[in-house]
C-alpha cells in the first residue's frame, strides 16, 4: 500500500528519539514512512534538549529527560510526545497538553520486567546475599546461615497493586510466599492476596515490603522514618517505584541502625544523566544493599516492545489523529478515512467554540462527512472529516485556526 498522504510530507516530519530508545521505535517509524528520526544514545543536556527539539515533531524520551514547561515553551513545532516507559512524571503534562500536545506511553511492556527483578531481590534480600556477596569481593568468608531465610512462608507487602503490583504478588505466590497489599483504590485480589486494613498493617506484617506506586503528590516522600519506623525489625525495603517516595537519609539511618535488615533501590531522587556520570547517594557503600542503575524495566524483551508500541501510537497519531491511551489529553479513537481530507482541531475548553467550528463548514456550504469530539477540563479536541479538495482545506484550517482559543490545528489528507 503507498504511504497516506499527509498534509505535511512525512519525510520533513523530525522524530528526535532520546535515552537509547530501541532499534524497533526508529523501525517503526520508517515503516511508516517517517524516515527524519534523529537517535541519542542519552539525555541531553538542557541547553542541547532545547535546541534539538526546537524542530522536532515527535519527541520519545524515556524516564531521565526533563520536559518542563520551559523546555516544551522551545518546542513550537511539537505534535506529540512518546514516554518509552510507564512513568511520565518526567514531563509537564499540563503544559502540554495546552501546547496541544498529546503524551503516550507504554502502561504494560516493562511491568513483567519490573516484577521479575523484584522477586530476584526478595529472595537475595531473605537470604543475606548483597553482604556475602560484598565480603567475598573483599577476599572473606562468612559460611553462615545466621540470618538467612527461605522465602517460602514469609509475607511479602505491596505497596501500590497496580500491574507491577499484582504480577510481583503471583509470582511471590508461586514461591510459597504470603501476599499482602496496600493500595489507595479498591483492588479485586490476585490468587491469595490479601488488602490490608491500611499501610501500617502492611508494616506492621511484611518480612519484604515493595514499592510500586507512581510519583504522585501523594507518594512524594511517603515512605519517610515513621513508616520504617513501623516495619518489622529486620524486615526487608525495596523500592523499584520512583526515587522520590522514599526518603533516602531516613532509610541510610534506618540501614545503618540495623532495623531495616537490607534493601534493593533501583531508583534515586538524584540519578545520573547518563552511563558516564557518577550515582551520589547516602547508601553507597552499605553492604546489605542492592543498588541497580533504574534498569528494573530495562530487559531486551521489555525494551523492544516498548520500541514498537509506543512508536505506532505516535504513527498513529500523525496519520489517523486517534489520541486512544494518551495520559493527558481527551482520548479520540478515529476509524481510517477514505475521503478527501481530516481537520484537527485543539482547542481550550471554553463555551462556544464547536459551534464557532461548525459555522465555518456551514457558512461555506461544506457537508462534513465524520466528526468525533472529546473534552476534558483543559481542552476539546475536534476531528472533522469533509469532502474537500486541498484549497479549500488549507482554506477551513486557517478559518479554524482564526477562532478564539486555538491552540492547534492540522489537515491530514
Ligand atoms: N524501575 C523501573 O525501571 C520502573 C519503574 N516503574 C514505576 O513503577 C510505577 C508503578 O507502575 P505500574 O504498576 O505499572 O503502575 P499502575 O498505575 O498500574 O499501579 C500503581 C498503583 O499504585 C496505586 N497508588 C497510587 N498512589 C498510591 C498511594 N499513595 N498509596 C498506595 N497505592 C497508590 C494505584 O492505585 C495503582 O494501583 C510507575 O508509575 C513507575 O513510576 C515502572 C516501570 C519500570
Ligand atoms: O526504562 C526506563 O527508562 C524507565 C523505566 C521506568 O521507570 C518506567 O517505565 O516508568
Amino acid at each position: 500500500m503507498p504511504p497516506k498522504k499527509t498534509s505535511y510530507p512525512k519525510q520533513d516530519i523530525k522524530v528526535l528519539l532520546l535515552e537509547g530508545i530501541s532499534p524497533n521505535a526508529v523501525e517503526t517509524f520508517r515503516a511508516a514512512g517517517y524516515s527524519n528520526v534523529v537517535t541519542h544514545a542519552k539525555s541531553l543536556p538542557e541547553d542541547e534538549l532545547r535546541k534539538a527539539i526546537a524542530d522536532a515533531h515527535f519527541v520519545g524520551i524515556r524516564s531521565r529527560t526533563q520536559l518542563s514547561a520551559e523546555v516544551l515553551a522551545d518546542a513550537k513545532r511539537l505534535m506529540a510526545i512518546g514516554c518509552f516507559c510507564i512513568g511520565t512524571n518526567q514531563v509537564d503534562l499540563d503544559a502540554a497538553e495546552l501546547a496541544g500536545v498529546p503524551v503516550f506511553n507504554a502502561p504494560y511492556s516493562n511491568t513483567r520486567s519490573v516484577a521479575e527483578l523484584v522477586l530476584a531481590e526478595a529472595i537475595m534480600l531473605l537470604r543475606g546475599i548483597p553482604q556475602k556477596s560484598a565480603q567475598c569481593h573483599r577476599g572473606g568468608w562468612s559460611k553462615s546461615a545466621a540470618g538467612s531465610h527461605e522465602a517460602r512462608g514469609k509475607t511479602l507487602g505491596i505497596v501500590g497493586y497496580g500491574h507491577i503490583g499484582t504480577q510481583v504478588g503471583v509470582l511471590a505466590e508461586g514461591l510459597g510466599m504470603q501476599v499482602v497489599f496496600h493500595d489507595i483504590e479498591t483492588k479485586l485480589s490476585l490468587g491469595n492476596a490479601r488488602a490490608t486494613r491500611d499501610l501500617d498493617e502492611l508494616l506492621a506484617t511484611s518480612d519484604v515490603v515493595t514499592l510500586h506506586v507512581p510519583e504522585t503528590a501523594a507518594t512524594r516522600l511517603m515512605f519517610g522514618a515513621p513508616q520504617m519506623a513501623k516495619m518489622k525489625p529486620g524486615a526487608h525495603l525495596i523500592n523499584a517505584s520512583r526515587g522520590t517516595v522514599v526518603d533516602i537519609d531516613a532509610l541510610a539511618a534506618a540501614l545503618h541502625s540495623g532495623h531495616i535488615g537490607g534493601a534493593a533501590v533501583d531508583v534515586f531522587p538524584e540519578e545520573p544523566k547518563g552511563n558516564d556520570d557518577p550515582l551520589v547517594s547516602p547508601l553507597l557503600g552499605i553492604d546489605n544493599v542492592i543498588l541497580t542503575p533504574h534498569v528494573g524495566g530495562s530487559t531486551l524483551e521489555a525494551q523492544d516492545n516498548i520500541g514498537i508500541e509506543v512508536a505506532a501510537k505516535l504513527v498513529r497519531y500523525s496519520d489517523n489523529g486517534s489520541t486512544l491511551s494518551a495520559v493527558n489529553f481527551p482520548e479520540v479513537t478515529l476509524p481510517e478515512h477514505a475521503g478527501s481530507h481530516r481537520l484537527l482541531h485543539i482547542h481550550r475548553n471554553v463555551p462556544g467554540v464547536l459551534s464557532r467550528v461548525n459555522e465555518i463548514f456551514g457558512q461555506r456550504g461544506i457537508n462534513i462527512d465524520g466528526q468525533f469530539l472529546r473534552t476534558d477540563a483543559n481542552v476539546g479536541y475536534v476531528v472533522i472529516d469533509v469532502s474537500a479538495d486541498d484549497a479549500q482545506a488549507t482554506e477551513l484550517r486557517a478559518a479554524l485556526a482564526a477562532i478564539p482559543g486555538t491552540l492547534r490545528t492540522r489537515v491530514l489528507y
